[in-house]
Order: structure tokens, then C-alpha cells, then sequence
């Protein structure tokens, strides 16, 4: 869908590209929900896990926004069923396929690491020799302003030295020989990175006391330490939850080679390297336990960075006058204190970067938590799947599974069918796995802002039905004023939509984009000197986040590519040329990291898609900004 968005644009910008052509043209939006996810069928987010438990703090606008999404969601299907189309996704059979799926991971993995155990045994191995006192202590990290809890570091190592240096021992030669490595199933595949399944050196190495000294960390001190610290964020009744592993990795992040090719296009400077780390990202379980392996000494950069951790700047950005990002005043990435063995600890959907290390070799272990809820805690809402973990996965699956979703059609030809009911039901789809996400966790940004985006898509698709009723003649049982009702209801809802996520995850640069996107669509419709000043303080909001972002070491990507793009195109729009120029110039960075990216990359389809995509949304920034040029000389 991006790609045909993207390659009309070109056609503006052909050299005698009029201001016309311009004007007529849809800005693109990035959107990209599988981009935070971690692997392929990974995770998403909470908020707001401090004390005051997330699963009541519903509010009344909240409320009775759902309510207006509902309801304009029934009226346009029966709007299809009227005109002899059925769409078919039901919300029951889309939880119970979330709910199976959570099952199968978590027994995947319990035959190598086992679940923690049960509330009966733990009841009496707390009453006997396990106390609160073998937890291994810790302390929390918050942002110094907001005071928003962040992470936990663990103040004694929770794994050993002897352990340690087997899990490297054994990954190190599993990723020399190409012969033992395993096809990879992970998202970031990026130079310089590399991971392997805990399970994988489990099952292939035979120390018999490695594997008890890791069951051991997990039993003993990593699933104590969860409940304890975790338990009250993560259900109304902790106890109702045992914990297990959903997946464990080790991973190294080797700069030496990020960087190998860093002389290869002139001019391309130490920020432009990508350096070896991960983008923003949700895991998928609950809580994610980050151990490191070697010692900080061996590596500059590197570390978990939280995008919370920006709220003080957004603090501080709301009283600050100019719109450039202190370097100086940005908060480090979090790394564990101590030595080897020391952890952090975060709620899994919160979400977070693997922060560039950029010299040496950064080697660390992440445990990706879950839980099943018991029996007695079943009766209440029918699924074993914790709420934060539905609403992970809807979030996650939503794309690839609305792509299938089936129309049912008894009086229209088929190629009718595919064009214009097909993409109504998969966005119609799509919108409803993001409203039962917030149904399972209210304050799920995340998932308001793509209910949001869904809704737009919605809007845009029900477009497809007014032209194909001008063009080609297509027969509606109702008249065209009742879809382009519902589009202005749409457009609405969808700014709501996004001003309510944008209360929750504040710190997404997305959201911001997204929002100045979406009421750009409205020109025409309202104040027009108003909604200016709106689109453009959410899109230099969204540059400041990402250029923040970026400044901390995290790979931002095609999100803030998109945002230049979308920024420098609204600018232009406007004839405010100069500005625009100075927007777009930022591209330039970008260019020449795909660039060295493309020369690079390993053979993997996927990751060629997204090269290809992203390069392909650089040159129309690059053009863009030529004709900007253009106008200026
Ligand atoms: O590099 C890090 O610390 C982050 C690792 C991470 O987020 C992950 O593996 O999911
Ligand atoms: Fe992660």
C-alpha cells in the first residue's frame, strides 16, 4: 500500500511538476504497526504500570468515544450488507486465535526453560526455605521530571561467571559455523548483529550444569524478583498468574563490523553509521529481563533506551522556545549497574530500542517473560491469556490477518468485489482487532493510534466507492451523500482517536505525524489559519521526538524519513519553500546510511522490501526538495 502511495507521488515532481499536481496529491503516511514488533509474531504495549492499576482507570471521553467508533463501525457494515456484501471477522473467533497462538509459544518453550511454580508450591516454598530475602535486591529508574517508572536494575548478578561464559562460549561458535546456524526467524537483522535461541545452546551444548544453574536463575531469582517488583502491574490478582519464558536470546551487537564499510561513500560521518543495535520496538510477553554478558568496558554506546525516557523533554519542550534538541540535555540509554550477570527489567510493552553500540562488542541475554492465568481466575473473562499480552498480540497480528479477511458476495462480479469490498473489509477488520485491544488494556496508546489509522483507511477506502460510482458507473442501494457522511464522521472520530493516544504515548513520534497527517485531511473543512498551526506544531513535535531519538543512539528509520517527507510536502503545499528546504535537507543523512545499507545487506527478502521502500520514499524527499529548491532560485 505504501509502495503505490510513494511512486504516484513521483509524478508531481516531474520537472515541470505544477503546483496543481501538487496540491492533488495524498501525503503518505508511515504507519507501519509491524515495525515495532519485535519478531514476526511479537508484541506491543501498557502505559501508565506505576502504581494506579491500569485495568480500571477507564475514563468517560474514552468511553464515549468507543461508543461513536462502535456505532459508525455497525452502520458501515450494514451500509455493505445493505448493498448485498457480508464482511466475516468475528471478535470472538479473532480472541480465541490470539488465545491459542499464546499457548503454543508458551509451551514451546517449557520444554527447555521451565514455567515458574505453581501458587500452591510457592505458597509452601515461601513458608519454608524460599523467603523474600533470596530475591536478588534492586532498585527502579524513573525519569527525573515526570517520575515515570522506567526499568529495574538488578543490584546482584543474577547469573553466574562459570554460566556466563558458557552461554558466549557456545553462541560464539554457533555463529562462526555456518553449518550449525539455524534459519533465522528475527526481525532486525541488521550488520554487526547477531542471535541465537537460548533453547538452540541448550539443546546443542551437553553441560548438564550450565542448564541447571539457568533454571535455577529463572526459579529462584527471576521469577521472584518479576512478581515482586511487576505482579501489581500486570493483573488485579498477581497470584492468578505463573509466569514462564515465551523466549530467550542471546544477542551480540559487534560495532567493529556495523562499521566495517564506513569509509566506502565519502562524507558519510560517525552519525550517519548505524552502528549495531535495534529499532524502537514492543516485546511481546510481559516482562523483559535484560542480562548482560561482558563487561561495559568492552563496548562505547549500547543499552536499552526507553522512549518514555523522553518525557522530560517533552516537559521541557513545552516551556523551551527554539526547536532544536539539546544534545546534552538527552537522558543515556539504561544499562544494567555492575558487572556481567547484572540485569534490567522492563514491562515488555513499553517500548524501547537496543541503543547503537558503536565500538567493541555489547553481548547480552534477554529473557521475554509471559504468564497463563489459573483456573480460578478463568471463570472471570474465559481466556488464559493475560489482558496486557491480548492486546499485544491483537495489535501485532491485526495487518497480516486482515489481509485475509473474507467478503462474502451474493449480487456483485467479482472483480468488484476484490477492488472496493475487499480492502473496506480488511480495514474494517484491522479496526476491529485494535478496539479489542483497548477493550483488554484502556490505555493502550499504541492500539488507539492504529484504531485511529484504521478508521482513516476506512475514510480513504469508501473514497474508492465514489469514484468507482462517477467512473465506472457502480450501483449503490443508498446515495453517495451517505458515504460521504460517514467519511466527514471518520475524519473526526480519527482525530479524536489520535488526540487520545496521543495522551497515553506521548513520546510517539508516530502519533504526532500521524495526527498533523490526518488533519491536513481535513483542510477545507475547517479554520483554516487554526488547523495550520495544529498540523504544524504535531509535525515539528514529530521531527523533535525523532531527531531525539536518533541523538540517543536509536535507529529511526523510515518513521522519521516519512515524517521529513510528509513535513517538506505540507511545507510546499503551502509555498513556504524555505522552510520546506530546510525540512527536507534532512534527508540527506538517511540517503547515505540506505545507501551503504543497501551495499551491505544480507539476502533476505524481507529486509530487501523494506530497503527498497524506504529508498524509494528517500528519492521523492530528494525530488521533493529539488523543486522546493526550484521555486526558491
Ligand atoms: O539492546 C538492548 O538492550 C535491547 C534488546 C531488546 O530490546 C530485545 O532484544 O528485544
Ligand atoms: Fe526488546
Amino acid at each position: 500500500m505504501a509502495n503505490e502511495e510513494y511512486s504516484c507521488f513521483c509524478q508531481a515532481f516531474s520537472p515541470s511538476g505544477s503546483r496543481i499536481s501538487l496540491r492533488s496529491l495524498p501525503p503518505k503516511k508511515p504507519f507501519h504497526e509491524e515495525a515495532t514488533i519485535r519478531r514476526e509474531s511479537a508484541k506491543s504495549r501498557v502505559d501508565d504500570w506505576s502504581e494506579v492499576s491500569y485495568l480500571s482507570s477507564r475514563n468517560s471521553g474514552a468511553d464515549a468515544l468507543r461508543h461513536s467508533i462502535q456505532s459508525t463501525l455497525s452502520e458501515i457494515e450494514s451500509f455493505s450488507r445493505n448493498n448485498g456484501v457480508t464482511f466475516v471477522s468475528h471478535e470472538d473467533s479473532i480472541l480465541n486465535d490470539i488465545h491459542q497462538q499464546q499457548i503454543v509459544d508458551a509451551q514451546t518453550m517449557a520444554s527447555t526453560l521451565p514455567p515458574e511454580d505453581d501458587h500452591e508450591a510457592r505458597l509452601s516454598s515461601t513458608t519454608t526455605n524460599q523467603d523474600s530475602s533470596s530475591i536478588p535486591s534492586y532498585q527502579w529508574l524513573h525519569t527525573e521530571r515526570a517520575h515515570k517508572p522506567l526499568a529495574i536494575q538488578t543490584k546482584q548478578p543474577i547469573l553466574d561467571d562459570t554460566t556466563i561464559a558458557w552461554i558466549r562460549g557456545q553462541a560464539h561458535s554457533i555463529w562462526n559455523d555456518a553449518s550449525k546456524t539455524v534459519e533465522s526467524r528475527f526481525t532486525y537483522q541488521r550488520k554487526g548483529n547477531y542471535e541465537v535461541h537460548l533453547s538452540d545452546l541448550i539443546e546443542q551444548g551437553s553441560n548438564v550444569n550450565a542448564r541447571r544453574e539457568i533454571r535455577q536463575a529463572l526459579q529462584q531469582k527471576i521469577y521472584p524478583l518479576v512478581r515482586e517488583a511487576f505482579g501489581t502491574s500486570l493483573a488485579d490478582d498477581p497470584c492468578s498468574l505463573q509466569f514462564c519464558v515465551y523466549d530467550a536470546i542471546v544477542i551480540r551487537y559487534n560495532a567493529t563490523e556495523a562499521g566495517l564499510c564506513e569509509n566506502t561513500i565519502e562524507s558519510v560521518t560517525f552519525e550517519t553509521k548505524l552502528g549495531a543495535g535495534q529499532p524502537l520496538h514492543r516485546d511481546l510477553g510481559l516482562v523483559s529481563v535484560n542480562v548482560m554478558l561482558n563487561s561495559p568496558n568492552e563496548f562505547e554506546g549500547g543499552g536499552t533506551f526507553m522512549e518514555d525516557q523522553l518525557q522530560d523533554l517533552l516537559w521541557e519542550s513545552s516551556t523551551r522556545k527554539d526547536e532544536e534538541v539539546d544534545q546534552n540535555s538527552l537522558p543515556l540509554p539504561l544499562k544494567p549497574m555492575g558487572g556481567p550477570g547484572h540485569a534490567l527489567l522492563h514491562l515488555s510493552s513499553d517500548r524501547h530500542a537496543g541503543a547503537s553500540t558503536r565500538r567493541g562488542v555489547r553481548d547480552i541475554l534477554v529473557f521475554f517473560l509471559t504468564a497463563s492465568k489459573t483456573a480460578t481466575d478463568l471463570d472471570k473473562d474465559q481466556y488464559s491469556t493475560p489482558l496486557l499480552e491480548q492486546a499485544a498480540r491483537l495489535k501485532s497480528t491485526a495487518r497480516a490477518q486482515c489481509e485475509k479477511c473474507l467478503v462474502k458476495s451474493i449480487s456483485f462480479d467479482e472483480s468488484c468485489k476484490s477492488a472496493i469490498w475487499q480492502p473496506l473489509a480488511s480495514a474494517i477488520c484491522r479496526a476491529k482487532y485494535q478496539h479489542l485491544a483497548i477493550q483488554a488494556i484502556p490505555t493502550d496508546g499504541e492500539a488507539w493510534q492504529y484504531l485511529g489509522m484504521a478508521l482513516c483507511d476506512i475514510q480513504q477506502t469508501l473514497g474508492m466507492f465514489i469514484m468507482a460510482k462517477e467512473q465506472s458507473g457502480l450501483e449503490l442501494v443508498s446515495g453517495l451523500d451517505v458515504v460521504l457522511e460517514y467519511q466527514q464522521r471518520l475524519v473526526q472520530l480519527s482525530i479524536s482517536i489520535l488526540e487520545m493516544a496521543k495522551q497515553f504515548t506521548p513520546c510517539d513520534a508516530r502519533v504526532w505525524h500521524n495526527l498533523a497527517w490526518v488533519l491536513d485531511q481535513t483542510t477545507g473543512l475547517t479554520n483554516k489559519p487554526e488547523i495550520d498551526h495544529e498540523i504544524q506544531s504535531n509535525y515539528s513535535r514529530a521531527m523533535e521526538l525523532h531527531q531525539a531519538f536518533q541523538q540517543a543512539g536509536c535507529d529511526v528509520g523510515i518513521d522519521y524519513d516519512s515524517t521529513i517527507l510528509n513535513y517538506g510536502l505540507y511545507l510546499a503545499n503551502e509555498d513556504h519553500f524555505s522552510k520546506a528546504v530546510k525540512v527536507l535537507e534532512l534527508i540527506r543523512p538517511s540517503a547515505l546510511q540506505v545507501q551503504q545499507q543497501m551495499m551491505e545487506q544480507k539476502s533476505q527478502t524481507q529486509q530487501e522490501q523494506k530497503l527498497q521502500q524506504r529508498f524509494g520514499l528517500i528519492q521523492d524527499a530528494q525530488r521533493l526538495l529539488s523543486y522546493c529548491q526550484r521555486q526558491l532560485s
